[in-house]
């Protein structure tokens, strides 16, 4: 049997008299798109925050590849492969769309002997930033500083950035946010290609999106699973409608 890469047992995460997250469990398999959708404030970053490690659980455990993570940090785990992009990446905007994705090859290579201003000039950098950013879709843009970029191809250049790092998990809070339509299709094509090479963690509210990428799809309501399943099984499930309704109304 296939084990699950990252795998959450049993999590808890309290805010004061709230509670954030209550006994969740969580299986993300490589080669899927695994989509966390539920109401506002329904405790989906946090469960998120607390897989990358940027929140510790209060109770429960993290495993990713047969190791229990629980107690790693957020830069212990990001080395180990479990990328959480958007809130963790710096992009410098006076640097290059190329330059901005060669220091995240470099920091990864940790070629410590180079300036960061070198870093679009070096083959060993530029080669593999030249192909992130084919991956991303921002080939053109090379030499635009990250300042000048829409709101979409930021976004695009972060998640160039977090690949740099070799993950193999992806932590995605809502890639789409803010996106016009032509750019969330884009970015839903480009998590497309990703799918079979990463395990994709995706937080999202757009369930257009959701229900065209996800594999799996779990729904979260008051920091708890209600149901978790196919996507087909989702948009049947009583308990899942119920909750949409309630927000709606
Ligand atoms: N640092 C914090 N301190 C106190 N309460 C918090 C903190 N972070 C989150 N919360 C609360 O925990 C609950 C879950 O929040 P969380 O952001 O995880 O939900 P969410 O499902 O991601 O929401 P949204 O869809 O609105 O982004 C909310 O009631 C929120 O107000």
């Amino acid at each position: 049997m296939v084990e699950p890469l990252l795998q959450a047992r049993g999590l808890q995460k309290r805010y004061g008299g709230l509670v954030a997250t209550r006994d969740l469990d969580l299986d993300l398999y490589q080669g899927e798109i695994h989509a966390v959708i539920g109401p506002n404030g329904a405790g989906k970053t946090t469960a998120l925050a607390q897989l990358s490690g940027e929140q510790v659980p209060d109770a429960g455990r993290i495993v990713f590849d047969g190791r229990d993570v629980t107690a790693l940090s957020m830069p212990h785990r990001a080395r180990l492969g479990i990328a959480r992009s958007y809130q963790v990446t710096a992009v410098f905007l006076d640097f290059s769309v190329l330059e901005n994705i060669a220091v995240a090859v470099q920091a990864r290579a940790r070629h410590h002997f180079h300036f960061f201003a070198s870093a679009g000039h070096d083959d060993t950098l530029r080669k593999p930033a030249e192909a992130l950013m084919r991956e991303v879709g921002l080939e053109g843009l090379a030499h635009r500083p990250a300042a000048d970029l829409a709101h979409g191809q930021r976004r695009q250049l972060e998640l160039a950035m977090a690949l740099a790092t070799e993950p193999r998990v992806l932590l995605l809070d809502e890639p789409m946010a803010g996106m016009g339509a032509a750019e969330a299709d884009a970015m839903g094509a480009l998590l497309e290609r990703l799918r079979s090479r990463y395990a994709v963690l995706l937080v999202e509210h757009d369930m257009d999106m959701v229900f065209r990428l996800a594999d799996r799809v779990t729904v979260l309501v008051d920091g708890a699973v209600i149901a978790s399943g196919d996507p087909a099984a989702i948009r049947a499930d009583a308990a899942v409608q119920a909750a949409y309704l309630e927000e709606s109304t």
